[in-house]
This record gives structure tokens, C-alpha cells and sequence, in this order.
């Protein structure tokens, strides 16, 4: 929904003033950028202008000024890869870790059944195998800017201006920098001014909150809230990390019913959030040790527009949109052998779940191993079905949380993206080559690009009033011991808390109880 903030932002840099209103001399050279043909001849420019300023008064508005430099169809465009399908594509990168002089990282000189022989930037070659799936392969020198540079800006364009959700796994054996890439140092993180360290996650508010601030310059009756939520993917289901746990329902369109969560109004803000979501994970992040426990770690940002619909003329008024970028942290697969787990397969582990259950520590490693490679396959699955043109959904029943959270992205419903983090030491050889197959495969996704509905505000209110009083009674009729139906208490405990600070972000946003 929001659109034109490159346009905005030149508007402002040309008006020196600050009083809106451009002349011929500040936009000449613009003019001159968009109308090649005119270059040098004054007078056909000083004619263009004219054309341009509608009311005759011999300077522009920023609204002269936007209906003619601010290309809607450019603005909408996805800049994602597409095939001649219409099919989005995958984006998928892996970061070298630079070589560590000592520690964990220090190369060992070990014989490994798996090693990483080459790499280039564009392919990495693991004991005789080429990988050429990565769009790029980001070599150790590079900065956390060029990183974000070279991933991150049309994932970020698809979620702000192109309604569309962007789902961006983050995977890596312990150590080989998925905190550095995604947050950065924890200092950095305190920042909320452009900070060298920052990782991908900072960055993308920073650009998020950058580009409605600009937005909003331009258009005044535009309002937004960027909130923060996270979940913990454990032993088979989520919970809510910013509400004491509770568990959280993965709906029929892949989405999670009801989460808390943080308003983000600067980067720094981040700080707080992630320092909450991780001390809450029941699995604390850990040097890898035999039989270790695993999670899964979303971080969804949401982001909450209000406004004009600039894409329909004229433009609908009161619309609302809410569209996610979410950062998954996945555990990392370790190889059984190393954890010295019971063994359990992964659909055993689901029944045991399913039954009410716990799942041994040691066969946690063998349930996470089992949803990588189940994301793995369906993905190849979800291609064929898309390619074919038919409709593909993802597992919903005998099936992880996990997996029913991330098919949103092999449905259609989100933009994929990934980075894995890989080390050059030769004793990590096994866990680079399973991170490259994990990545190969899921680079091959091929799928639609659904965009998130633009609804109206105040009829999204009254349904979300509807589904809070109904979340409510549920919970307030749902004994917390003693009785079958307890079982569901945190449940609808947490379903009835986000339902209703859900109302409260329309409500932010302005929305009404219509009649
Ligand atoms: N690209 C990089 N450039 C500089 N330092 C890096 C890079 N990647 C990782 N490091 C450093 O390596 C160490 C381990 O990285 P990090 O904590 O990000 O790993 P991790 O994969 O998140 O590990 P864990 O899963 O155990 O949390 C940190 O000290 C980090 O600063």
C-alpha cells in the first residue's frame, strides 16, 4: 500500500526551502533524467513544466510533483526473480564465516567425510559437489552492509510497498554467525541511528520506519504501527515468546491465531525484543553438546497500514493492510550419531505429541532433522503442483507446527527467502555440506506471489471485535484445573489476549464501531 517514498524523499532533498514548492530551476535536471529527448532544449523543458504544473502558478506541488515522477506501475513491481509463469522464486544466499585463529572455528585439520574444497561468489563446492543455488555467495570480508545490500532491498519493498509477506529462514550450525548476520552485535542493537554492525533484522526496521516516516511527510492521513511478535517452534507446536508461552494455533492459512507483541517506534526498540523472546526460549542458545534440546525461533514483524489505496483510481479511502516479514531461526540439524539421541522417528515423535506427551531430549535432534528435511520435500513438492498450475497446500494434519507455519511460503502466501551460514573449518565439513543440500532445495521453490487483501479499516474492526469477544468467552469458560477441558486453558488464554490487543491496533489506527 505504501508507495512513492523514493519520490518523496527527492521532493524533500529538492526542496532546499522546506515549503513545498518546487521551480523549474530545482526539477530542470529531473526533467532532463525523464525526458532524454528534451535535453538541452530549454524552451520544450520550460514547456513540459507547464504541462506538469496544473494550476498554473508557476511552481509545483508536491502532488504536481508525485502525479508526474511517481510511477505507480514501477512502485508495485515485485523485484523478486519471476518465471514466465508468473512463479516468484526463492532467494536464497549463504555467508562464509571468516576462519577463526582460535576456538571452536580454528580449523582443526580433521578428516571429515564432507568438505568444503572452493568457493566463489557464486557457487561452493562440498567434496566433489558443485552448489550453485546461492543467488550470491557472501565471502567472508563482507561487510554487514553490502549483506543487507545484497539481500535485503527487494524483500523489503515486496513487505512495504507491495503487500505482499516476506518468510526468510536464517539456518547454520552453532557458531558460524546466524546472530551476527541477523542481529549484529547485542551494542549495535542499542542503536537506533545507522550503526556498522547492525545485522539484517535492525536494518530492515530501520528501512521499514525510514520509509513510512517519508511516506507520511507526503501524505498526511497515512498512519502505521510496526509491531514485533515471536514464537517458539518446540517438540511439535508454537508458543507465544511474548506471552507467557502459551501455546498458539497455526491456522488453515498457515498463520498463527492471536500472538502479543511489542511496538517497534525505533530500532532500538529491538534491544528489548530480543533480549525478552530469547531469555523466553525454553531452549536457550548453547554450544553444540551431545543430546542438546532444539527450537525453532520466529521473529514477525508486522506492519500496519492505513490509508488510501494509491492503486485503485481513485483512490479507495480508510484502507487497511497488515503485511509480515518474518524472520525464522532455524535450530540446526546435527547429525544423530553426535547427540547420541534415542531414537525416534519423526512421526513417532508427532504421535507421542499428539497423545499429550513429551518427546526425550535426546530425539529432539531427531524431530528437527525430520522438519528440515519434510520443509526440504515439500518444497519440491509445492514446485511441481504450482508448475503445473494446480493449487498446492501444505501438510496441515499429522503434521509440525513448523511445518504448517512455513508452508505459507510454499502456498504462496509469503516470499522466501534465506540465508545459511556456513564455516571453512575442515571438522565442520558434515554440517556445510547438509546446510548446502537443505539450501539447494529450497532455492528450488517456485510460487505464486499472493498479496496480503487491502481491507477496510473499520470492517476488519468490527469482525476482529466479534473474534475478541469470542476468544474471551472461550477462555472465560475454560476451567484452568481439574476438568478435560483444561487442557485448552493457556491456549485460549493467549488466543483471547491477542485477539484483543489485535482490536487495539485498529484502534490505533483510527478504527471505529460503524452506525
Ligand atoms: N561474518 C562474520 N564476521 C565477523 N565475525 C563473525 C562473522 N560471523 C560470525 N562472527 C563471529 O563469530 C562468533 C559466533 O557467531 P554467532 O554468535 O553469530 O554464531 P551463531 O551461528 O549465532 O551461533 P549460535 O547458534 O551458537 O548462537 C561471534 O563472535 C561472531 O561475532
Amino acid at each position: 500500500m505504501t508507495c512513492g517514498t523514493q519520490e518523496l524523499c527527492v521532493f524533500q532533498s529538492l526542496d532546499k526551502g522546506g515549503a513545498e514548492q518546487l521551480t523549474f530551476e530545482d526539477v530542470r535536471e529531473l526533467l532532463q533524467n525523464e525526458n532524454p529527448g528534451l535535453a538541452g532544449d530549454e524552451e520544450a523543458l520550460k514547456q513540459e513544466f507547464a504541462r506538469i504544473d496544473g494550476d498554473k502558478d508557476g511552481i509545483l506541488s508536491k502532488t504536481e510533483f508525485l502525479a508526474y515522477f511517481f510511477d505507480i506501475g514501477e512502485a508495485t513491481k515485485l523485484g523478486v526473480e519471476v518465471t514466465k509463469a508468473g512463479l516468484a522464486k526463492a532467494s536464497v544466499f549463504a555467508r562464509l564465516r571468516p576462519r577463526a585463529s582460535e576456538g571452536g572455528y580454528k580449523d582443526e585439520n580433521v578428516a571429515c567425510s564432507k568438505k568444503l574444497e572452493k568457493f566463489t561468489e557464486k557457487a561452493l563446492w562440498v567434496s566433489g559437489k558443485k552448489y550453485d543455488f546461492p543467488s550470491v555467495v557472501l565471502t567472508p570480508e563482507k561487510s554487514q552492509q553490502e549483506v543487507y545490500d545484497t539481500i535485503m532491498p527487494v524483500l523489503v519493498d515486496a513487505w512495504v510497498q507491495q503487500c505482499q509477506n516476506v518468510m526468510f529462514f536464517a539456518y547454520g550450525q552453532t557458531g558460524t554467525g546466524k546472530t551476527h548476520t541477523m542481529f549484529g552485535t547485542s551494542e549495535s542493537l542499542q542503536s537506533s541511528s545507522q550503526h556498522e554492525d547492525w545485522g539484517l533484522f535492525p536494518r530492515v526496521v530501520d528501512q521499514c520506519l525510514k520509509r513510512l516516516e517519508a511516506v507520511k511527510e507526503g501524505w498526511k492521513e497515512v498512519k502505521y504501527v510496526l509491531t514485533a511478535s515471536a514464537l517458539e517452534f518446540y517438540c511439535c507446536r508454537a508458543f507465544d515468546l511474548l506471552y507467557q508461552k502459551t501455546p498458539v494455533i497455526i491456522d488453515k492459512d498457515c498463520k498463527p491465531v492471536g500472538m502479543n507483541y511489542m511496538v517497534l517506534d525505533k530500532v532500538s526498540d529491538l534491544a528489548t525484543f530480543v533480549e525478552e523472546v530469547y531469555g523466553n526460549r525454553t531452549v536457550k542458545a548453547t554450544k553444540m553438546n551431545a543430546g542438546s534440546s532444539r527450537s525453532h525461533v520466529a521473529l514477525i514483524l508486522t506492519l500496519h497500514q492505513f490509508g488510501d489505496d494509491p492503486t485503485t483510481d481513485p483512490p479507495k479511502k480508510d484502507q487497511y493492510t497488515s503485511t509480515t516479514f518474518t524472520m525464522m531461526d532455524l535450530a540446526g540439524s546435527e547429525r544423530v550419531s553426535k547427540t547420541g539421541a534415542e531414537r525416534m522417528s519423526g512421526m513417532e515423535a508427532i504421535m507421542t505429541v499428539a497423545k499429550g506427551g513429551d518427546i526425550p531430549t535426546g530425539a529432539q535432534a531427531t524431530l528437527i532433522n525430520f522438519e528440515l528435511s519434510a520443509l526440504s520435500s515439500e518444497v519440491i513438492i509445492a514446485t511441481e503442483q504450482h508448475t503445473k498450475g494446480k493449487v498446492y497446500k501444505a501438510p496441515k494434519s499429522m503434521s509440525t507446527d513448523t511445518i504448517k507455519f512455513a508452508g505459507g511460503c510454499f502456498e504462496g502466501k509469503a516470499l522466501l527467502g534465506m540465508v545459511i551460514c556456513i564455516s571453512q573449518a575442515s571438522q565442520n565439513g558434515w554440517e556445510t555440506w547438509f546446510s548446502c543440500e537443505m539450501a539447494s532445495k529450497l532455492a528450488q521453490l517456485k510460487a505464486p506471489s499472493g498479496k496480503e487483501k487491502i481491507r477496510n479499516l473499520h470492517k476488519e474492526y468490527a469482525a476482529a471485535l466479534k473474534v475478541a469477544e469470542k476468544a474471551q468467552r472461550e477462555f472465560e469458560t475454560t476451567p484452568e484445573k481439574g476438568s478435560p477441558a483444561s487442557k485448552f486453558y493457556s491456549l485460549r488464554k493467549g488466543a483471547a489476549h491477542g485477539a484483543r490487543r489485535y482490536c487495539e491496533i485498529l484502534e490505533t489506527l483510527g478504527a471505529k464501531v460503524s452506525g
